[in-house]
């Protein structure tokens, strides 16, 4: 009889697969978020906003390690609640599209084509539903592919 492969071994075997496949691995990770960070603290649209809420960036810095190794990995690293974290953020589309520009570009430079793949298709769903939970928070129901445009909605 198979034996039923369940909790931390399927767990070990899905990011062995992933971590063959992509080429992704905590030193990349850890590359990744730094690069980027290094990009939004620049950035005259995000920086400020991070600039005002982050006064120690080295927690965060080691926070966003756990959550990209728990979402390109699936090591189950990260234990936070992102959606509540940014619900009260003043931001819209315009916010994540550049979010998502600099992730990307960061993700260009220093990963391999799988590995940006595997970061970018996760980076675009992240930012859709946080998108839309802001956008729900501000009593927007957003339909399917609509963004959240502060201007628009009155809802500044
Ligand atoms: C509009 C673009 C974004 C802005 C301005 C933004 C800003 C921030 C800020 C200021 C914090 C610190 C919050 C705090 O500690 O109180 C934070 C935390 C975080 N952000 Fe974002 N963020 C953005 C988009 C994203 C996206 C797209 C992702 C994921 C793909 C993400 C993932 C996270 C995570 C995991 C945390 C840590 C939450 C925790 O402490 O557990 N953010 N973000």
């Amino acid at each position: 009889m198979e034996a039923i492969v369940a909790g931390p071994e399927r767990r070990e075997r899905l990011m062995a697969e992933i971590m063959e496949r992509t080429g992704i691995d905590e030193a990349m990770i850890e590359r990744l978020v730094r690069g980027f960070y290094v990009k939004v603290r620049e950035d005259a649209v995000l920086g400020p906003i991070f600039d005002a809420r982050i006064r120690d960036w080295e927690p965060h810095l080691k926070q966003m390690c756990a959550f990209w190794s728990s979402v390109a990995l699936m090591t189950g690293r990260y234990h936070g609640t992102p959606m509540a974290k940014h619900l009260p953020l003043p931001v819209d589309a315009a916010h994540f599209d550049r979010w998502l520009a600099l992730f990307e570009a960061t993700a260009r430079e220093i990963c391999p084509p799988e590995a940006e793949a595997h970061f970018v298709e996760r980076a675009r769903r992240i930012a859709a539903s946080l998108e839309l939970g802001i956008a729900g928070a501000n009593g927007i129901m957003l339909a399917n592919g609509e963004r959240f445009r502060r201007n628009q909605a009155g809802a500044v």
